[in-house]
């Protein structure tokens, strides 16, 4: 029953490394492993096609697999994709396919690439430090209405854990990894052995296992999202354990016979512990009238009945945002001293530096420290950028986007003219300052920034400015212009 892994493992195959280019996307930091793709963080390659979405590259190798596991491969990439591209709000969206064509790198070439819409974190990482009930009530209707939106087209997910619903960058919640997915004909569908152990129905350990496989209907979705339910809001627990597969299904077995009851944590809260008993309940028969449709009416009816002292959305979506905050891309509230507005709605986004070795460093060397500027608008030169240095890496909290600043162009030759208005840490009080678009992968939505007044020559359209690696010895205050470490590269711009 158990998936098996080493067949689909893709850790044989190598890393892309950040810049590599698959069709119109530029890869960057891997964000995410399962047993058969890595995930990296993405962009476009062209700012034309640069609309601000920020996009995860799911890189799916087929090399080196037996004839059925490739198509295995290809299958669920096509059941993804077929998922992916309905956009409905509670899936994750999808927005390119490609095949790599990387001769270069023979365990990759002819990988499948699924371009989605890249998620801040994925529950699972939220369940450590448990979540208060009313962000995991917000969690769980998120899940609820995706899963309703799948049963709804005639799909079972077939492998809803917490790892594989996302939380995007608004705290939006989207259901993910639709390679186990199944397409029902009428009430059931089949697929193939698989499945991950511990959110498996009891029946689904006992099936038979005919020529199409194991038979699936969608209760087995609502089992499994029993358990999610329960980890939700018991910090990660789970209702069913075993140290081996066997322990589990075990467990599951003896409680499902009735030879044993069911043991939720205390600290599910009562609603949510009759949620999760119907959820579990032993059999598809008994499991059958709580379907997603109607577990999603009865947590819609029980927040209605607790509209008046219901608290705002946003707030309850803050949570989440602050145990993702590690994650960068997502939104966050901070003084905004620009406008004087308290609380206005920002985004963070992470400084990324164009030369390799710096990235490779933590030890905050001033060689590898990158300025931020004073002003958008004029060259980026020493008088033009604050004290406060900045590193690959660091999370800065940025309030609107410029579109049109002084052209910059990276170390790699990453050209553009977005800015973000970002806050300069370290500094008190709280004042602003300007990252070059080019300094950072992340592209949060944010509201355009008014154009600051104009404060000395603007550089030419055409010909850009570097985004500069800074040497230590230079200086806010000198005349000079802010020299490249990378001197065999043009100085554009002085
Ligand atoms: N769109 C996304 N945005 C951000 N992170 C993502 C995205 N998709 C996946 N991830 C991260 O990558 C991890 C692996 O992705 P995914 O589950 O799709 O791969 P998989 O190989 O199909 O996994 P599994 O072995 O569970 O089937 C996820 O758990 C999540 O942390």
């Amino acid at each position: 029953m158990a998936r098996d892994r080493a067949a689909w493992d893709s850790d044989g195959s190598e890393p892309l490394p950040p810049g590599y280019r698959v069709g119109g996307w530029i890869v960057g930091e891997p964000i995410g492993a399962g047993g058969w793709a890595t995930v990296y963080a993405g962009r476009p390659a062209s700012v034309e096609r640069d609309d601000g979405t920020a996009v995860a590259l799911k890189v799916m190798p087929t090399a080196g697999l037996a004839p059925r596991q490739a198509r295995r491969v290809a299958e669920a990439a096509r059941r993804e994709a077929e998922l992916g591209r309905a956009r409905h709000p509670g899936l994750v969206g999808l927005l390119d396919t490609l095949v790599l064509h990387a001769p270069d790198r023979p365990s990759l070439d002819g990988a499948l690439v699924l371009v989605m819409e890249r998620a801040r974190c994925s529950l699972r990482e939220l369940l450590g430090d448990g979540l208060e009930e009313a962000e995991g009530a917000r969690i769980v209707t998120g899940i609820c209405e995706g899963l309703a939106q799948l049963h709804r087209s005639g799909w079972v997910h077939g492998d809803l854990k917490p790892e594989n619903v996302l939380i995007g960058r608004d705290g939006e919640v989207w259901l993910s990894d639709f390679g186990f997915a199944v397409e029902l004909t009428g009430t059931h569908g089949y697929a193939a052995p698989m499945g991950t152990l511990g959110y498996l129905p009891p029946e689904r350990w006992s099936e038979p296992l005919g020529e199409q496989g194991v038979l699936v209907r969608p209760t087995a979705d609502i089992w499994a999202l029993g358990i999610v339910i329960h980890e939700v809001f018991a910090a990660g627990a789970v209702p069913f354990g075993g140290a081996t597969p066997a322990a589990l299904r075990a467990a599951v077995q003896e409680y499902a016979d009735g030879g044993a009851p069911l043991r939720l944590d205390p600290a599910v809260p009562e609603f949510w512990r009759a949620v999760v008993t119907d959820c579990l309940a032993p059999g598809h028969a008994a499991r059958a009238p709580h379907t997603a449709e109607r577990l999603l009416e009865r947590i819609r009816g029980r927040d209605a009945g607790r509209a008046a002292s219901a608290r705002p959305r946003l707030r309850t979506v803050l949570p989440t945002l602050a145990a993702c905050a590690v994650v960068a891309g997502g939104a966050v509230l901070w003084p905004d001293p620009e406008n004087g507005r308290s609380g206005a709605r920002t985004a963070q986004i992470r400084v990324f530096n164009a030369e390799a070795e710096c990235r490779d460093r933590a030890d905050r060397d001033p060689q590898c420290s990158l300025g931020l500027a004073v002003d958008p608008l004029v060259p980026y030169t020493a008088r033009n950028v604050v004290p406060s240095r900045v590193w690959h890496g660091d999370v800065l909290d940025a309030a609107c986007r410029l579109a049109e600043g002084l052209p910059v162009v990276d170390e790699a030759g990453r050209r553009g003219t977005a800015w973000y208005r970002v806050r300069v840490p370290r500094a008190a009080p709280a004042a602003t300052a300007w990252l070059s678009a080019v300094r950072t992968e992340d592209r949060p939505e944010l509201p355009s920034c008014t154009r600051p007044a104009h404060r000395g020559p603007v550089a030419h359209e055409g010909r850009p400015g570097r985004a500069h690696t800074v040497a230590g010895r230079q200086q806010l205050g000198m005349t000079a212009p802010l020299l490249s470490r990378a001197s065999s590269l043009p100085q554009r711009d002085r």
